[in-house]
């Protein structure tokens, strides 16, 4: 303490102690030191204006960022790059590791629940934002932990906590299922999917690429890429250059993106176009789940419809013919071929539908929930949109089932069951809703 004071004293030059000395040099310090007083007033205003005042400090972006809590906490130590390599370590010979990311996201927790389960190492990375109830995704943590995998809370754009993560495993797969998602949202808050579907795919693509050895990396595009595409059923080789929403448009994005760190540094880079995928321990966000808990709280429901009553139907696909596919596109991932952030060879470049081929209308869905709800909906119709939503999707997978072994097994009313049996039994709904389907 004492010393600190001393320090505190002393002058820092020899010069400033002799100005002290005349009585005229005395002044011009007084006056100085008004001035100074008088403008650090004035620059400390200005600095609280800037932070409290600016507009850009409290625009959407800024504070929905912040909000969304989007930001990485704090990581490293022996013990939490214990829980990384544990979490990550192959099990079963010819396993893989994988890094997942959106690993509490729905189809993120089936993916990586179903590579623990046969033995391939797993490992987590999600940022746990609040796009719809943290706690869902709190709860598939859990889930998770329990069969030994861990996430850890993070964001795609923290590019040194994923150099981190590569520092620690030579991961030979990533999984990326990160996404900002929903159709309609986009509208809502464009910048989200910007800064996850672009921005993130780009920091995740940039580790990747310097990673060594480089994983091979397989990721969820969308079938909303299709947009405004009128032919039928959708196939790779059709046209994606008419989104109708945000959302669809950073998916196209993401797809181009995933072209050009092919050819300039040779990543072996999968994107799989997910149609409407449904299941337990879904999105609250979409229709078949908050039709349910609407239905069953007797609220009206909107039902799109197209012009001239025209159907709005959708390739609703189960969660576990989504996962097969994930595995089926995991397995016969090539490598990458580059290294050190140089290509070194032509490497795999692959783009598969993963839908259910057989559409079904918004109006069937809410049927099949009555029934397994024992409860009629308020069916509200209502003209579709005009904020991104397309009026049908339907996928062509003879590509997937041909490369992939792909094959969906589940149909809606088969999947539906599953999980309104899940929402019923998460919500700790008790009622007799089975035995009559
Ligand atoms: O395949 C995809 O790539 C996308 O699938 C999903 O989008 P969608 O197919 O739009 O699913 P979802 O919102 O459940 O609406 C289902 C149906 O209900 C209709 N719908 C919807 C809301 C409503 O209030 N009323 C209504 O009729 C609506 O018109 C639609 O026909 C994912 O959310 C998205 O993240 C992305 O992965």
């Amino acid at each position: 303490m004492s010393q600190m004071k001393h320090i505190d004293n002393t002058p820092s030059t020899p010069g400033k102690f002799k100005m002290e000395k005349s009585p005229y040099n005395r002044l011009r310090v007084h006056s100085s030191l008004a001035k100074l007083t008088f403008w650090s007033f004035v620059f400390l205003g200005a600095i609280f204006v800037f932070f409290y005042r600016s507009p850009s400090s409290s625009s959407p972006v800024t504070s929905d960022l912040n909000r969304r809590s989007l930001r990485t906490n704090s990581y490293g130590g022996p013990a939490w790059e214990k829980k990384v390599r544990t979490s990550a370590k192959i099990r079963s010979r010819n396993g893989i590791s994988v890094l997942v990311t959106g690993a509490a996201g729905f189809v993120g927790t089936h993916v990586s629940a179903a590579l623990k389960r046969r033995g391939d190492g797993v490992l987590g990375l999600d940022n746990f934002n609040d796009y719809y109830d943290p706690s869902l995704k709190r709860a598939r943590q859990a889930l998770l932990e329990r069969t030994g995998v861990y996430i850890v809370e993070g964001d795609i754009n923290d590019v040194a906590l994923l150099n981190k993560l590569f520092d620690i495993v030579p991961f030979t797969h990533v999984m990326h299922l990160a996404a900002q998602a929903g159709v309609r949202y986009a509208m809502e808050n464009p910048s989200s999917y910007v800064h996850s579907n672009v921005a993130g795919l780009v920091s995740l693509l940039e580790v990747c690429k310097s990673a060594n050895p480089q994983p091979a990396i397989v990721w969820a595009s969308s079938s909303s890429v299709y947009g405004l595409n009128t032919k039928v059923p959708f196939s790779e080789k059709d046209r994606t250059d008419q989104p109708a929403s945000l959302y669809a448009a950073t998916k196209k994005a993401g797809e181009e993106i995933a072209h050009t760190y092919n050819h300039i540094y040779g990543l072996s880079l999968t994107g799989l176009r997910f149609f409407t995928v449904y299941g337990p321990w879904g999105r609250p966000d979409m229709a078949y789940f908050f039709f349910s808990r609407d239905i069953l709280k007797g609220k009206s429901i909107p039902i799109f419809e197209a012009a001239n009553h025209g159907t709005v139907a959708r390739d609703f696909t189960y969660i576990d013919d989504i996962v097969k596919g994930c595995l089926g596109a995991l397995d016969t991932a090539e490598k990458s071929t580059g290294s050190g952030g140089k290509k070194k060879g032509p490497a795999q470049l692959r783009v598969y539908n993963l839908g259910n081929t057989s559409p079904v209308p918004v109006s069937d869905l809410v049927s099949i929930l009555e029934r397994l709800l024992k409860v009629k909906a308020k069916r509200m119709i209502m003209k579709l949109p005009r904020n991104g939503d397309v009026q049908f999707t339907h996928a062509n997978i003879s590509l997937a089932q041909r490369e992939l072994g792909y094959k969906p097994t589940t149909d809606l009313k088969t999947g539906l069951k599953k999980f309104v049996q899940w929402y019923l039994s998460y919500y700790g709904i008790s009622f007799p809703v089975f035995g009559s389907t």
